[in-house]
């Protein structure tokens, strides 16, 4: 089994479509990752093993995603010294902005890095995970700065109508 350094997080099922961009993202970089849910709220015990076990099992980092109280990536940050990537996922009464005041306001000391709400906010993680990782490994490094350039050549310079 290939070597899992990310772990992606979700309070919830509902949260796997949004959170599914940072595992296609770290797919198409070729990083390996594990994927589960996990919930601060209605599987407490499951959130502590996780973040109990995450330096042993050989994790680099977490991404994390909740919406509406989104405690998750911040009590997975309580937990673990593993730097947390939080995800806010858009929920339908108050659009994510829930999600995001819970994650982005950590106290000091326990820090989660905030993403953008929604479906970018998860590709981001997916980039960000891949950066941290890369800072150590060449190989990646290189499929990043190509990825990297591709979306840049993929933009015009003059805009078409449509
Ligand atoms: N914010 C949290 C936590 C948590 O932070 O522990 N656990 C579940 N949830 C969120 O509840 C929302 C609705 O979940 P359901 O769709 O299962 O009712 C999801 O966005 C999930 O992240």
């Amino acid at each position: 089994m290939a070597d899992i350094k990310v772990g992606i997080i979700m309070g919830s099922q509902s949260d796997w479509p949004t959170m599914k961009e940072a595992a296609d993202m770290l797919d198409a970089l070729g990083v390996p990752y594990e994927a589960r849910i996990v919930s601060a709220h209605r599987t407490p015990d499951r959130l502590w093993d996780y973040g109990k076990t995450a330096v042993d099992r050989g994790l680099q980092v977490i991404i994390a995603g909740a919406g509406g109280a989104a405690h998750l990536p911040g009590m997975m940050a309580s937990k673990t010294r593993v730097p947390v990537i939080g995800v806010p996922v858009q929920t339908k009464a108050l659009s994510g902005v829930d999600s995001l005041y819970s994650i982005l306001q950590m106290p000091r000391g326990y820090p989660v890095a905030t993403m953008a709400i929604g479906a970018a906010g998860a590709a981001n993680a997916g980039l960000m995970a891949a950066g941290i990782l890369a800072l150590q490994d060449a190989a990646l490094a290189a499929r990043l700065d190509a990825w990297r350039a591709d979306l840049s050549a993929s933009i015009p310079e003059v805009p078409v109508d449509e």
